[in-house]
């Protein structure tokens, strides 16, 4: 085969396009992630950055190609494959804690396992205490967290993450990638992670995947090894941002978007 790599690969995707009637969002996308790496898609709205998040977490097909995990096809969603969207997605009606225990239940975990396990991964995003609150009473960085917890109460070896801080305020998104990187390095999980902002992708990943539009594909891969934490005022830092801003930007001006 390919080698050393490929062998290792947890999340493997190959040869994947996707079309939508006759528009090609993605096209010839391969990629090798490596287990417990943090992986950012990084490009400008519409270049198949949630399209290619939705085919590893098997909520859509590719039209051609393959997407791996474990070197096992993707046909559809897994406990194993934990997914955060910007929008929260919380059941409203379901406490904070009766909303991280829900992937729990749904494996047949007793009561008291659900509440331990609840308890359990609201401590580890922050929200000791909040067990009792509905999401229409939290804040949305205290939202998001639940989320995460919820994400991340089935223990899972993949995490998704569209646009998870999108729509928080810049101080909380802070607080947040760097509580994310704290979990993921103590927890070690495969990240993937979308976005639109550059620093968000320098400060939190050990690849960024800039992607081209029209057809999405993959524009270039970018390993970083800045030392962590990493200092948004760093050099090193600040000339990786500029150099990835001039990659998006030739993207977005062939959108015809200035
Ligand atoms: N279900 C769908 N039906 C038709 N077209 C779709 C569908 N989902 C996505 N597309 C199209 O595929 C392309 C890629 O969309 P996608 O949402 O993956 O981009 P994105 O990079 O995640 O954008 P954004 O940053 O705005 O979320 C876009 O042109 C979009 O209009």
């Amino acid at each position: 085969m390919d080698g050393n790599v490929v062998t290792t690969a947890k999340i493997r995707i190959r040869g994947v396009s996707k079309r939508f009637g006759d528009a090609v969002a993605l096209q010839d996308v391969g990629l090798d992630l490596a287990p417990n790496s943090f992986t950012c898609l990084l490009g400008p709205s519409g270049c198949g950055k949630s399209t290619l998040l939705n085919m590893i977490a098997g909520f859509a097909e590719p039209s051609a190609g393959q997407v791996l995990v474990d070197g096992q096809p993707v046909h559809g969603p897994s406990a194993d494959r934990g997914v955060v969207f910007q929008e929260y997605a919380l059941f409203p009606w379901r406490t904070a804690l009766d909303n991280v225990a829900f992937g729990p239940m749904l494996r047949g975990r007793s009561r008291a396992e659900q509440r331990e396990i609840g308890r359990r991964y609201l401590a580890l995003v922050g929200l000791a205490g909040h067990e009792d609150k509905y999401p229409g009473n939290l804040s949305g960085g205290m939202k998001q967290r639940v989320a995460i917890a919820r994400a991340l109460a089935n223990d899972p070896s993949v995490l998704l993450m569209d646009e998870p801080f999108g729509a928080l305020d810049a101080q909380t998104r802070e607080v947040l990638q760097e509580e994310l990187l704290a979990i993921w390095e103590r927890h070690r999980k495969t990240v993937v992670f979308v976005t639109h902002s550059i620093s968000e992708s320098i400060f939190l990943a050990d690849r960024i995947v800039v992607m081209a539009t029209r057809p999405g594909a993959v524009k270039e891969v970018i390993d970083l090894d800045l030392p962590r934490p990493r200092d948004r005022s760093d050099p090193a830092f600040t000339a990786l941002e500029r150099r990835i801003k001039e990659l998006v930007r030739a993207e977005v001006q062939k959108l015809g978007v200035t």
